[in-house]
């Protein structure tokens, strides 16, 4: 209300009560205020007892203000009585006239004395609210120092009781997610370690009575004679947590979380030089977390993930169908890359794929011997241009382990991989279903594999939690009875209990279009190396198998293949479900990608269609031939011819003519591109810009 009179009358008198003044421009307006009443009071003949009534105004208006502000009682006192002081002087001087030297000398006088009152009054008010946020800090600190203190004196206490050793607790710090607190400690002269505390973490969380789950862990603290001691008190794995939402970048330098520890806390895995190993057994919650990890991997800018699943392609198709299927698109849409690069689910493609890594290591250390020694390091320097191929590999532990033959030559064949690639940026993710005597009995593993997961989920049988993490005392699987919990340690975090996150089928779909153009393309160097076994990779033989395992992919039944309920009836009383299936899925890939062969192609025989997507061509061809077919492309209706081609690469790829002729058949032949004319008249036209389409 006061607020809209001084908006409506700017020059008026301002009757803004709540108006903030200090001491000088207070005590101003209440003097100028004053003068001003006086004078034109003085010459319109007002009556004086109009400036009373309005000094009382004033002293009730900031008295209402001053309470409702709750400003202090001397505040609002100075401030009334400035404006009874000034009304009365005001009443005085319009009788006796303003203008004369006592009016004025002791309006001069008033306004000295409002201004110092005011000022004090000021310095008052702020010194009353410093106070009391003091006070209101102080209260807080003594009931946190109170519960600190009885924390620190509880777990003295009990570390003297079970572990026989006295400790002075020297800070204790409460977390921020509320799961507990951490106890920094003092050891005792005489040889106490910390690790005497951490052998005893089973008995001191039963002598504190902690809930399920949760755990008094001790670890190194500042210096050898310091002990850290974290203690969980609300359960979080018992929570279901689904992956986070937010899939931005990740880098294999700055680690990929795996899921969170009891405090809440990520925790992440560093693989840029080592391995890791997951055991876990049936029902524990392993596929998902597989998925939870090429996830991370999926949101690297520089590292590309190669999966080799034996067992049905349960851990990779989730990652590769929805976009070889163009069931998802970038949100510009786009067609979008498969979220792994590579996936074997044959005894063969696997045995290629590991023939590859090894090909591509070696010619790593040759190809990258100048950047090595510009470096000055021997570890070849992983970046979105060099990536790390991180190789996953669904029961591996179980390969090295088969008495088989066949598993024999493969399980080699990994283990070829771990011992020459750590330097060259090639690193293996082993699943097991259990900690296999024969696996950890291995030494490249246990020397190369030192990020370890143990996945109980309540799976008591089997596991001998201290041959997965050796050292680590205290850790009992019935610790963690939930799928998909169980223990992490790595080199930078003791193990410890931990749970992954749940990733559901629509979130893989959604890291694999949010991925997409971030995924790093396979270095020239190792690219060459790899050759054709990797650029061909997703081609019509080599993918076969993924038709036959498409309606079972998926976690917890993922609807990661193709939309089986979009076949009707009557199509497939006419073929079988599976050449329907695959009909539609080629279909789909030649709606998104334009790659289908000229019409009638349809009527070939299954086997003869291919995922040789031109959206992935990029990554399969040479920079010269990604080169050329953006010229074929550029080139329109018209299209070009191979001399034209050849000349715009010259300089900068010295592409042959021969070469071109080459790349142009084989597009002609898969049906990229259409020729048109003869002989010399012989032109090559993009499927995109002939006729037909
Ligand atoms: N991190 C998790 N949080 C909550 N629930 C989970 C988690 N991981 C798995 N589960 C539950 O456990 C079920 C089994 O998980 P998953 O398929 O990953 O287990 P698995 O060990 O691979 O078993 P199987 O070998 O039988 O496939 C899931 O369907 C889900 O309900």
């Amino acid at each position: 209300m006061a607020t809209t009179a001084t908006k409506q009358q700017p020059s008026g008198p301002v009757l803004d009560w709540a108006a903030g003044h200090g001491p000088v421009t207070g005590a101003l307006s209440a003097t100028t205020g004053a003068f001003a009443i006086a004078t034109t009071g003085a010459a319109t003949s007002m009556p004086p007892g109009w400036a009373l009534a309005v000094g009382a105004a004033g002293a009730l208006g900031h008295t209402v203000v001053g309470l409702r502000i709750r400003n202090a009682g001397r505040t609002i006192t100075t401030r009334a009585a400035s404006w009874l002081v000034g009304a009365g002087w005001t009443t005085w001087a319009m009788t006796h006239g303003p203008l004369t030297w006592a009016a004025l000398g002791s309006l001069a006088t008033i306004g000295v004395g409002i201004g110092a009152a005011a000022r004090s009054a000021a310095l008052y008010e702020e010194a009353r609210e410093e106070e009391a946020i003091a006070a209101e800090q102080r209260q807080i600190a003594r009931e946190l120092s109170a519960e600190r203190r009885a924390i620190a004196a509880e777990w003295a206490d009990r570390i003297q009781r079970v572990c026989s050793i006295t400790i002075r607790v020297v800070g204790v710090e409460q977390w921020e997610t509320g799961a507990g607190y951490s106890i920094d400690a003092e050891l005792p002269p005489g040889g106490a370690t910390w690790n005497k505390i951490a052998a005893e973490s089973a008995r001191l969380s039963a002598d504190a009575r902690l809930p399920h789950g949760c755990t008094a862990t001790a670890s190194p603290g500042i210096d050898q004679g310091r002990v850290i001691i974290d203690v969980t008190t609300v359960n979080v794995l018992e929570e279901e947590r689904t992956y986070p939402a937010d899939y931005g970048p990740l880098s294999v330098h700055t680690g990929i979380p795996w899921g969170y520890r009891t405090n809440a806390e990520h925790i992440l895995a560093y693989l840029r030089e080592q391995c890791a190993l997951v055991v876990g057994p049936t029902g524990s919650g392993k596929t998902n977390l597989v998925h939870a990890i090429l996830a991370g991997f999926a949101r690297a800018e520089d590292m590309l993930t190669w999966v080799i699943d034996l067992n049905a392609g349960s851990a990779g198709l989730p990652w590769v169908l929805p976009a070889l299927g163009g069931q998802i698109t970038t949100e510009d849409g786009k067609p979008v890359r498969p979220g792994v690069d590579w996936l074997a689910g044959t005894y063969d493609e696997a045995i290629t794929m590991l023939d590859t890594a090894v090909k591509v290591a070696k010619q790593r250390k040759v190809g990258y011997q100048d950047l090595l020694a510009k470096a000055n390091t021997d570890l070849l320097p992983i970046s979105a241009q060099i990536p790390q191929i991180m190789l996953v590999i669904d029961e591996g532990a179980e390969i090295l382990a088969s008495p088989d033959r066949q598993m024999r030559k493969l399980a080699e064949k990994i283990l070829e991989v771990i011992r020459i690639s750590r330097a060259m940026g090639i690193r293996t993710v082993l699943t097991a279903l259990g900690a296999t005597g024969s696996v950890l009995g291995n030494l490249m593993i246990r020397r190369e594999a030192k990020v370890r997961v143990a996945l109980t989920g309540g799976e008591t049988e089997g596991m001998d939690l201290g041959k997965m993490f050796p050292g680590s005392r205290g850790l009992r699987v019935d610790q963690a009875p939930y799928k998909g919990a169980g223990f992490m340690g790595t080199p930078e975090s003791p193990a410890a209990l931990f749970k992954a996150w749940r990733i559901l089928p629509n979130q893989i779909r959604d890291i694999i279009a949010a991925t997409s153009d971030r995924h790093p393309r396979l270095d020239d160097v190792s690219a060459k190396a790899a050759g054709p076994a990797y650029a061909r990779r997703w081609d019509t033989d080599r993918t076969a198998w993924m038709r036959d395992h498409t309606p079972d992919a998926g976690p917890a039944g993922a609807e990661s293949g193709l939309k089986l309920s979009a076949l009707t009836g009557q199509e497939a009383v006419q073929v079988s479900p599976e050449d329907e299936m695959l009909r539609r899925f080629r279909a789909e890939i030649d709606a998104q990608f334009a790659t289908a062969p000229e019409p009638g192609a349809d009527e070939q025989p299954p086997t003869a269609a291919g995922l040789n997507l031109s959206a992935l061509r990029g990554e399969q061809d040479s920079p010269a031939q990604q080169a050329a077919l953006a010229l074929l492309l550029s080139a329109g209706r018209e299209g070009t011819g191979a001399s034209a081609i050849a000349r715009a690469l010259a300089d900068e790829y010295g592409t042959s003519r021969q070469t071109v002729v080459g790349w142009l058949r084989a597009w002609v032949k898969d049906g990229t591109a259409v020729r048109v004319g003869e002989g010399t008249k012989a032109r090559y036209v993009h499927r995109q810009h002939t006729p037909e389409s």
